[in-house]
């Protein structure tokens, strides 16, 4: 296969997915496994483009003493302005972050009828609204716009659009909303004012909020959770997993063996391996401070299926995988360990990360605070993203790979010919709620973790051993206590986790939907609120309901989870109390962010929607 036409750096020219226009772009990076390059466009879009769909700039260049298409027809219909700019000042508008590129809106000129532009930088959600207006008719739309760019308008193209224009006699202004609310009663021609303003691609700053209690509640939970895993993997392991029978058997020296950590090393390793790997699709994470946004490796499912691969291939060769379950506290010790060194790594490396790489809360001059909350958004080595891979690979996968060596255990303890309905129940909600997370994994990069929450302590432990080993704590605790259950109680338990991922799949879904693309259709039986900051907030259907309809559902599937387990002990049910407490918790993160974005129309959807999680409850 012939080498890459383009190199890193090179400048050139791309055309526009869906168009046949063409734009000036700069290549950051050529993909051989995809064969994409990943450019940057000049409005800071970044996209993975094939290599045919990239041309020199020399192809491009106008010749001598002859005007481009474009710009005769710029000159004749707009007089003197330049492509590129608005008909109302020559000012620069926003850069525009990659959002659906045939939404490219062409603006006319209701005063002359005339085409002015053929703009191709595509809409976002955000910051302006574009008024689409037929005869009566005005639908708002929000988008944003603009930053001159060199437009390369090929006239065949324009006269399509032209055309499509004159047949559905659609005209449009963008103007911003604060505008048109305030001069509703003003002079028609004044109203409608093209790009009114060089505007940035905005995103809100963070302010500095402290959380966890700040340095204090950091130290606490530091010292408080690693020792309270121990302790809930010990009751585990009792025959009496009452809460007051709590004898330790095991010294802090136990919690040690090198080999185990080698092993677990190895474990982080053969995951980084297949987060490396250049397949699956790349998806963006939302728009950073600089306007920018990264792009992620969407692999995590391939990933969880090479690790059942080689699952499979152990089994099959008798390796004995109960090792695992034989040294669980060490591997949670190591897990620890390991969770200590990459935070104190990322503390370090952080030092020399620029203030607009750093989360809010890692801008705080406190060292316990930061270094639990953490510093730096995004760091990354190379392409491997540390916070994205821990999130989605070393978590989720680590948990369903511990809840299946539980199911080993079980079987072998309780010398079993098959795992216990109790069991494959715990096994089979939660691999179904990983393999959700892992498909809709390009969601994730817009929660609050990944989009704003530095890489700490909290996270790596959050992600590399509280996950994987306090999450399976339901499948630890049927190894040694057997649960008889009827098909009934099952029924009724399958119907609960059903009913709980109803409710977190279509709320997520809605949002996700709406937020990609606030006018599509098969949302327009929602409400939702304008705000001054751009992006609306929807305000009925799921979201109507409460203001958190997705944790609803996720506590509702957590104490499904826990209830195969009987009701001889309360400590199966730990991760419904501690998810429960986790997301009222989260509600208050979240709700404190959504203030500070949307101020006062937050107060407006928190009036119309009054309850957090729970109707008439909370
Ligand atoms: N099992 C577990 O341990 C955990 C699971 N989760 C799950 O992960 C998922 C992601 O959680 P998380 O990121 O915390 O929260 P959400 O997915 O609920 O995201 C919150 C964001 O949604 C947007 N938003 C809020 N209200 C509205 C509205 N009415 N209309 C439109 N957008 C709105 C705001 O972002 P913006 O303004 O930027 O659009 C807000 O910041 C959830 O499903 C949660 O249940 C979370 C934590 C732990
Ligand atoms: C022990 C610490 C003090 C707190 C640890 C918190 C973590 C366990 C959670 C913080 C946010 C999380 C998210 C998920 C798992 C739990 C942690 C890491 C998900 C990956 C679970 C699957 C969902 O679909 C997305 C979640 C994002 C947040």
């Amino acid at each position: 296969m012939p080498g890459p036409r383009f190199s890193d750096g090179d400048s050139a020219m791309a055309r526009w997915p869906g168009s046949n226009l063409y734009f000036e772009i700069q290549i950051l990076s050529f993909d051989s496994g995809s064969q994409l390059y990943s450019v940057l466009f000049k409005d800071g879009t970044e996209m993975n483009i094939k290599e045919s769909d990239i041309r020199s700039l020399n192809i491009f260049r106008p010749k001598r003493g002859s005007a481009s298409p474009s710009r005769r027809r710029s000159r004749s219909r707009t007089r003197s302005r330049s492509p590129g700019r608005t008909p109302t000042q020559g000012r620069s508008p926003a850069r525009t972050p990659k959002t659906d590129p045939k939404s490219s809106p062409v603006v006319r000129d209701s005063r002359k009828g005339d085409i002015l532009k053929v703009h191709l930088t595509p809409l976002k959600p955000q910051d302006f609204i574009v008024e689409t207006r037929n005869g009566k008719d005005a639908i708002t739309r929000h988008a944003k716009l603009y930053r001159e760019s060199p437009v390369i308008q090929a006239e065949e193209e324009l006269k399509v659009y032209e055309k499509q224009i004159k047949n559905q006699k659609v005209l449009r202004y963008i103007q911003r909303k604060e505008y048109f609310a305030e001069s509703e009663n003003k002079d028609v021609n004044k109203k409608f004012i093209l790009n009114p303003e060089p505007t940035r691609n905005i995103v809100p700053v963070e302010k500095p909020v402290v959380e966890f209690g700040g340095a204090i509640g950091a130290t606490l939970v530091m010292l408080s959770m690693p020792p309270l895993l121990y302790y809930l993997l010990h009751m585990c392991a009792q025959k009496d997993a009452s809460l007051w029978n709590f004898y330790p058997h095991w010294t802090f020296r136990d919690l040690w063996e090198s080999t185990v950590f080698g092993y677990f090393a190895l474990w982080i390793l053969l995951l980084e391996l297949f987060y490396l790997l250049p397949i699956g699709p790349i998806a963006h994470g939302v728009p950073l401070a600089t306007g920018k946004r990264l792009s992620y490796r969407i692999n995590g499912l391939f990933a969880l299926f090479f690790i059942g691969v080689l699952v499979a291939v152990l089994l099959y060769y008798k390796i004995n995988l109960l090792y695992v379950y034989q040294h669980l506290h060490q591997f949670a010790a190591s897990a620890t360990l390991l969770s200590v060194i990459l935070s104190a790594y990322l503390f370090v490396r952080s030092r020399k990360a620029s203030q607009e790489e750093l989360s809010a809360a890692g801008k705080s001059r406190n060292f316990i605070y930061t270094f639990f909350m953490g510093r730096e958004l995004n760091p990354r080595i190379g392409k491997f993203d540390l916070k994205h891979f821990s999130a989605v690979h070393a978590a989720l996968i680590g948990w369903v790979f511990i809840n299946f060596i539980m199911l080993l255990a079980e079987m072998d303890i309780q010398q079993l010919e098959s795992p216990s309905a109790s069991m494959i129940s715990v096994n089979a909600f939660q691999l179904f709620y990983v393999l959700h997370a892992l498909w809709n994994q390009e969601s994730m990069l817009s929660s609050l973790d990944i989009a704003h929450e530095g890489f700490g302590f909290m996270l790596a432990f959050g992600n590399l051993v509280w996950v994987p080993f306090a999450y399976s704590l339901q499948a630890a605790y049927l190894v040694k206590h057997p649960v008889e259950i009827s098909w009934a109680v099952l029924g009724a338990v399958v119907a609960m986790n059903t009913f709980g991922y109803i409710i977190f799949r279509s709320a997520n879904n809605q949002k996700n939907a709406f937020r990609r693309n606030p006018e599509d259709p098969r949302l327009s039986y929602l409400k939702s609120i304008p705000t001054s900051c751009g992006s609306p907030l929807l305000a009925s259907g799921w979201w109507g309901f409460v203001r958190h309809p997705n944790y609803l559902g996720d506590i509702i599937m957590a104490w499904a989870w826990c209830l195969p387990c009987g009701f001889n002990d309360v400590l199966p049910y730990f991760y419904g109390f501690f998810l429960t407490g986790l997301l009222i918790h989260r509600v208050s993160r979240v709700e404190h962010r959504c203030r500070q974005k949307y101020s006062h129309d937050w107060d407006k959807y928190c009036h119309l929607v009054p309850y957090r999680i729970l109707p008439y409850v909370y």
